[in-house]
């Protein structure tokens, strides 16, 4: 007898042409990700920005990546229509954190996931952050482009869902489902579609697409 298991969302992450934002919109993934962090090679300027929002974005939520930025710039974006969502991949305290959800924002909290990992680490977040995003720890603050042992994530209580991240592929979308962690909300991709940094290619896109139809066939979504 087949196993049932509930297909994860998507986010295509680390976006900022406005033409390859509007390709990637065709495919609709659930989330659309955009790094707000000048250290990045896939850093999107607000000018950029002013014009990526006017595109038709349908269901696809919008993401705003950020590392210890200051919260008013966090605030002065959101205030602009860059995103509903933000990701914060720095050294962001729980008080931050609640400071972002006061504001009407929905956050995700990435926890850099190393040999060092401590599940406990979590603890202060949980009941503060809406979403957890497991990516691994590198040189980089994200965007390092490997995996981390998920076997970590067998050893979590779940109290929150989370985000799965990390050097993800299409070939990775069978794995991650087969995890079976019910409280797996969505499968981010970055570098590993791209051409190169900001620039995905529509052909690995394709690749994504394909590997996610597979899986809802035998799914219950
Ligand atoms: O991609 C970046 O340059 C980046 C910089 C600073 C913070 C986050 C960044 N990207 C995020 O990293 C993860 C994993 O990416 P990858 O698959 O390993 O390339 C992803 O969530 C991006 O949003």
């Amino acid at each position: 007898m087949e196993t049932k298991v509930k297909t994860p969302k998507v986010k295509i992450c680390g976006m900022r042409y406005l033409p390859n934002v509007k390709e990637i919109l065709e495919y609709q993934p659930d989330y659309l990700g955009f790094i707000f962090f000048v250290g990045s090679k896939r850093f999107t300027a607000a000018h950029e920005m002013d014009r990526i929002i006017k595109l038709d974005f349908g269901k696809t939520k919008r993401i705003g990546v950020f590392v210890n930025e200051e919260i008013d710039i966090i605030l002065d974006f959101k205030e602009r229509g860059y995103f509903s969502i933000v990701q914060l991949h720095g050294d962001e305290s729980p008080e931050y954190v609640e400071k972002l959800s006061a504001s009407g924002l929905e956050v995700i909290k990435a926890i850099s996931v190393g040999d060092d990992f401590n599940k406990a680490q979590l603890k202060p977040f949980e009941g503060k952050v809406d979403y957890f995003l497991f990516d691994t720890k590198g040189k980089y603050r994200g965007g390092n482009g490997w995996k981390f042992n998920w076997n970590v994530l067998k050893d979590i209580d779940h109290q929150t869902p989370f985000f799965l991240s990390g050097g993800l592929t299409p070939d990775d979308v069978e794995k991650a489902v087969s995890l079976d962690i019910p409280e797996l909300e969505a499968l981010d991709f970055n570098s590993q579609l791209e051409t190169k940094p900001g620039i995905k290619n529509i052909n690995r896109v394709e690749e994504l697409v394909k590997s996610l139809k597979e899986i809802k066939q035998t799914t219950l979504n």
